[in-house]
């Protein structure tokens, strides 16, 4: 059984998208990559939020750019936690996704990281870091990933002296 959903607009975003599918696969976290657009195939869409929770997934992470519809959308359809990643646009760089991603209305929230890359990556860790709640696994995965980061800077540190 898959535990995360990875959806985005386009497979335009995979590029991008695929940062999260790596951290969660270093944290052994199962995980499903889909598109589905909430512009493009909008039934789709509704089909694949309302049968989310069902099929056992626990987190949804959405990504898309420009006007970036797809996360609020999925939000409002399921109870399940969605984390939306602003991807980079051509025209703006990504200021429209993640301004159209992270100005919900009251009531239906998406946990909104930066834009592109780094986005994704941690759209992965904050995945991680909810189902770890109730997972001591990956909890001590997360610990031994915090730890690496850790230990990369005391390297940087060792090279400067
Ligand atoms: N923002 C959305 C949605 C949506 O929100 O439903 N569907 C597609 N898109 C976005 O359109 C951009 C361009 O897509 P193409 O590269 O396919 O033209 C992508 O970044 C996608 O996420």
């Amino acid at each position: 059984m898959m535990t995360v959903g990875i959806i985005m607009g386009s497979s335009s975003d995979w590029p991008t998208m695929k940062l999260a599918a790596e951290m969660l696969g270093e944290f052994d976290i199962k995980y499903e990559a889909e598109v589905v657009s909430a512009h493009r195939t909008p039934k789709e869409m509704v089909a694949y939020a309302e049968g989310a929770q069902q099929r056992g997934l626990k987190v949804i992470i959405a990504g898309a750019g420009g006007a970036a519809h797809l996360p609020g959308m999925v939000a409002s359809l399921t109870n399940l936690p969605v984390i939306g990643v602003p991807i980079e646009s051509k025209a703006l760089k990504g200021l429209d996704s993640l301004l159209s991603i992270v100005q919900m209305p009251g009531g239906i929230p998406v946990a909104t990281t930066a834009i592109g890359e780094a986005g994704a990556k941690n759209a992965g860790i904050l995945a991680a870091k909810m189902l770890a709640i109730s997972d001591e696994d990956i909890d001590l995965k997360l610990s031994q990933y915090t730890q690496s980061l850790e230990d990369k800077v005391e390297a940087m540190q060792n090279d400067l002296k």
